[in-house]
């Protein structure tokens, strides 16, 4: 369906009107990539205005103003109004289902990317709490020769990983299992070269206090990681061993108070023979690096 560009033009305005003045700045780039997302229009056309006569819409515009007034009145992210996230060099579908992928998780997939020596960027890798699949797809891309086994205990998660999988055509190096951590893998025991995580690990207690974007949008169950955080944490970090070859790697992101408590954790299992805390790129402590003896 086509819009005039001067109806487009009406729209804009009326879109641009209803951005909350404290968050003006951020609000017009976010609305210039939902209109792209939308249109045929690049982000530069729309910082021209270059409006042409006619211009094709993906949606009726009745839908993309509906669309516009919820991320305003409900606070729903950019991201589940658009259906997709850039992320790494993916561009991922995302639903209320699964978390939006975060930068940091790009950088840690950077980290498994600048530590795997070339000899185990092969065999079994796992993706612990895949939600959309970002890390896994991520993985097998990274790893030409990997088999990666992508666990979440939410099938409507797994529902997007698989349209994602499916999107990058890796149905025949990333599989999908519904189940709580290493539970449906007990096949892969004392097989498996690295795994990646980025579980929930959010305290209960400050899962109120998150912005409304994510308290009330984003699955509860990718956030809320029980009283101390490290529920999840300490599940994987005691039972990876069990999974991995010797050698094998533990990579995973935390939140940036847990390094100490984390490093604790890996240490006491005396089943790691090197265990680091990395920084993100704003200096906070954010990933765990552990290797099997
Ligand atoms: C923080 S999200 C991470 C999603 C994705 N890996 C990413 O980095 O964008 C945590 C994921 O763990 C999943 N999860 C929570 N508890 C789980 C459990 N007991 N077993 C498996 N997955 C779980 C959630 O459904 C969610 O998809």
């Amino acid at each position: 369906m086509f819009v005039g560009g001067e109806v487009l033009q009406a729209w804009w305005h009326w879109a641009q009107a209803i951005i909350p003045e404290p968050e003006r700045e951020s609000g017009l780039r976010e609305l210039k990539q939902f209109l792209s997302a939308f249109t045929e229009l690049s982000p530069l056309d729309i910082t021209l205005r270059r409006f042409r006569p006619q211009i094709r819409l993906k949606l009726p515009l009745a839908d993309l103003q509906e669309r516009w007034q919820r991320r305003w009145q409900e606070r729903v992210p950019l991201q589940y109004l658009i259906g997709t996230v850039h992320w790494h060099d993916l561009e991922l579908v995302v639903t209320p289902s699964v978390l939006i992928p975060r930068p940091e998780t790009e950088e840690l997939l950077e980290v498994v990317a600048a530590t795997v020596p070339p000899w185990q960027q092969q065999g079994h890798w796992l993706d612990l709490g895949t939600g959309s699949g970002a890390i896994a797809i991520g993985l097998a891309r990274l790893f030409a020769a990997a088999q990666v086994h992508a666990v979440d205990c939410s099938p409507e998660a797994l529902e997007v990983t698989r349209i994602n999988i499916e999107k990058y055509a890796l149905g025949d190096r990333v599989h999908c299992y519904v189940g709580s951590w290493f539970t449906p893998l007990t096949h892969l025991q004392g097989q498996v070269q690295g795994i990646v995580s980025n579980p929930p690990y959010i305290p209960t207690r400050l899962v109120a206090t998150l912005q409304p974007e994510v308290q009330y949008h984003e699955p509860p169950l990718a956030l809320d990681g029980g009283a101390d955080g490290l529920q999840a944490i300490r599940q994987i970090v005691e039972t990876a061993p069990e999974y991995l070859q010797p050698q094998g790697w533990l990579f995973m992101e935390l939140m940036a108070t847990q390094g100490e408590a984390v490093a604790a954790l890996a240490m006491a299992t005396q089943a790691y023979e090197r265990v680091e805390i990395l920084h993100d790129l704003s200096g906070h402590d954010r990933f765990l690096l552990a290797q099997a003896v």
